[in-house]
């Protein structure tokens, strides 16, 4: 029987969201070796490099699946409130926004932005990861594609240790470049909370509901195949 046909009971909003919650906290990246290991000051400046220029592929796809939401979104009121990722990523005029942060902690670790715009260093299994998040937002119907950035739930608390471990085991990265992950502890908070109340509202059958989940697995699936191609390097 596949999920469309399951006729069983929904799950009540809060169960729902449990389940959510429950997928996050097993399965999402920071669980990974890699990231456990950047987290204990482990990682040699070359590993810490590698992860930078690999993750801005990541970043520098982000506000195009988003535009690919946004086109997806049939009304007024819903496309405002899904624009300002977009804004948040790209600024609103040049050298602003997310994009241009993480550029800036490339150079905060010795890494010049060419390097990093040129993406001729990205590894394949990195561009793989970041195409099938790409894709699966552009072909998944908006409630999976916004439920596929609900990973973000975990970000805020995942920036406050990345920042402390920084500072704490690669004070040769300038402080300064740090800035990025200071902006999403908000910025992560704001846009999960905006995705979770539309997944919540959305998805009312148990197959609805079941696809929300599916589709938030596979961003961690996504996420954590991304940190395997860097970890191999
Ligand atoms: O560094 C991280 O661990 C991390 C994770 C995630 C995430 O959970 O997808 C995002 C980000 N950072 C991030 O910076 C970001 O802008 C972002 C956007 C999204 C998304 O799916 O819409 N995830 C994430």
């Amino acid at each position: 029987m596949s999920i469309a046909d399951t006729e069983l009971a929904p799950w009540t909003t809060a169960e729902l969201e449990e389940r959510l919650r429950d997928v996050v906290a097993r399965r999402y990246h920071h669980r990974h070796p890699f990231n456990l290991r950047m987290h204990e000051g482990t990682l040699t400046p070359d590993e810490l490099r590698r992860w930078i220029l690999n993750r801005f592929h990541y970043q520098q796809h982000i506000p195009i699946k988003d535009a690919l939401i946004l086109a997806k979104l049939e009304t007024s009121e819903l496309r405002r409130l899904w624009i300002h990722r977009i804004h948040d990523h790209d600024g609103t005029a040049p050298g602003e926004g997310g994009i241009e942060r993480w550029l800036r902690l490339g150079e905060a670790a010795g890494l010049e932005r060419g390097r990093l715009l040129s993406g001729e260093e990205v590894l394949p299994g990195v561009r793989l990861a970041v195409d099938g998040y790409v894709n699966f937002c552009r072909l998944r119907p908006p409630l999976e594609a916004v439920a596929s950035s609900l990973t973000e739930l975990f970000a805020p608390d995942l920036m406050r240790v990345r920042i402390e471990a920084f500072e704490r085991h690669y004070p040769w990265v300038d402080a300064a470049g740090l800035r990025y992950f200071r902006g999403r502890i908000s910025q992560g908070r704001n846009d999960s909370q905006e995705a979770i109340a539309l997944v919540l509202d959305w998805a009312r059958t148990r197959a609805d509901q079941e696809r929300a989940v599916a589709a938030l697995s596979f961003k961690c699936d996504v996420l954590w195949s991304l940190l395997d191609a860097v970890e191999r390097g």
